[in-house]
């Protein structure tokens, strides 16, 4: 329910903190001005947030959009999951951003709103910083709309040049620590203000190995972006505690968190005899036809 606060400041076009539950922001895109409310995320709450001064709005600080809001609500709507039977990975929910991506509406709307965030003057970065691989698809579009170089952070040495290494890393489905993130040495250097952007954050490993890179090279992260946010994980405190603290001032924005998603988004086709979710390429009609997946 929206608050007196927050209705005088939806009145007034205006933002205003709101103190220990949750902060609000006026966000305009380039279709539309609108106002959304953001809410601290629960497992911040463990780990304050410091550092927030007004000459750097967003540093130390941790959002996701208020869930009600009729564009995030368009965005959660088009996420899709897959269960472990369907999927790469043995998760309870696997996230699909090609969901996202082949939703011009959607993505369009997720593009609006990092735009929107990242365009002012005192939030715009230098250079926007993508995970391999799903990272690339948001970044790309970001990047270009801001006006800014785009770094693609690649995993297992595949990109040129002399590269910095992160430490072994872990992840919702990875837990032996092999994981390697490589950047180039001379892709950013001290003085830089970058945006980290993935599609999404688990256990916040995969981040944690990105600004460990970014930090190394002497740029300052001025946030950590992604789409969603799974917030069962702690991935914010995780990555504020990882490397004795090293990152405890970092700022994570998400623009929906996975509790709001809801289990209708669930893509597993129905009535699905087969074994095996790989099938040869000659059955792809016969399988679409029998399972009505076109
Ligand atoms: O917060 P975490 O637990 O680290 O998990 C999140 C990461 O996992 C996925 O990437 P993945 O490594 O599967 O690679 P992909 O983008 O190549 O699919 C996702 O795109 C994030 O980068
Ligand atoms: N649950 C999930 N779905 C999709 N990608 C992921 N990466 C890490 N956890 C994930």
């Amino acid at each position: 329910m929206i608050s007196v606060p927050q209705l005088l400041a939806a009145i007034m076009g205006v933002g205003v903190a709101l103190g220990a539950g949750g902060a609000m922001l006026v966000m305009s895109t380039s279709r539309k001005k609108r106002l959304v409310c953001c809410a601290d995320y629960d497992d911040v709450r463990e780990v304050p947030s410091r550092g927030t001064g007004k000459d750097d709005p967003i540093k130390g600080k941790s959002y996701a959009i208020d869930p009600s809001s009729p564009d995030i609500r368009k965005i959660t709507k088009a996420f899709r999951w897959y269960s472990p039977q369907f999927s790469p990975k043995e998760v309870p929910r696997f996230y699909d951003l090609s969901s996202i991506t082949e939703n011009p509406t959607a993505f369009r709307d997720v593009i609006d709103i990092l735009v929107s965030r990242y365009s002012a003057p005192s939030s715009k970065p230098t250079h926007v910083v993508a995970f391999d691989a799903r990272g690339f698809a948001i970044g790309a579009p970001l990047a270009v709309q801001l006006g800014v170089p785009l770094v693609l952070l690649r995993k297992s040495s595949k990109n040129p040049g002399i590269l910095v290494q992160s430490e072994g890393y872990t992840k919702e489905y990875k837990e032996d620590h092999d994981e390697r993130m490589c950047l180039r040495i001379d892709a950013l250097k001290p003085g830089d203000s970058v945006i980290l952007v993935d599609d999404l954050l688990a256990t916040g490993g995969t981040v944690t190995a990105g600004l460990e890179l970014v930090c190394n090279l002497g740029a300052t992260v001025l946030e950590v972006c992604c789409i969603l946010i799974l917030s069962s994980f702690n991935p914010v405190s995780r990555i504020r505690a990882s490397h004795d603290g090293r990152f405890k001032d970092v700022s994570v924005f998400s623009i929906i968190e996975d509790s709001s998603i809801p289990p209708i988004n669930c893509r597993d086709p129905v009535n699905w005899k087969e074994r095996r979710r790989i099938i040869d390429g000659e059955r792809t009609d016969f399988i679409r036809s029998t399972y009505n997946l076109s």
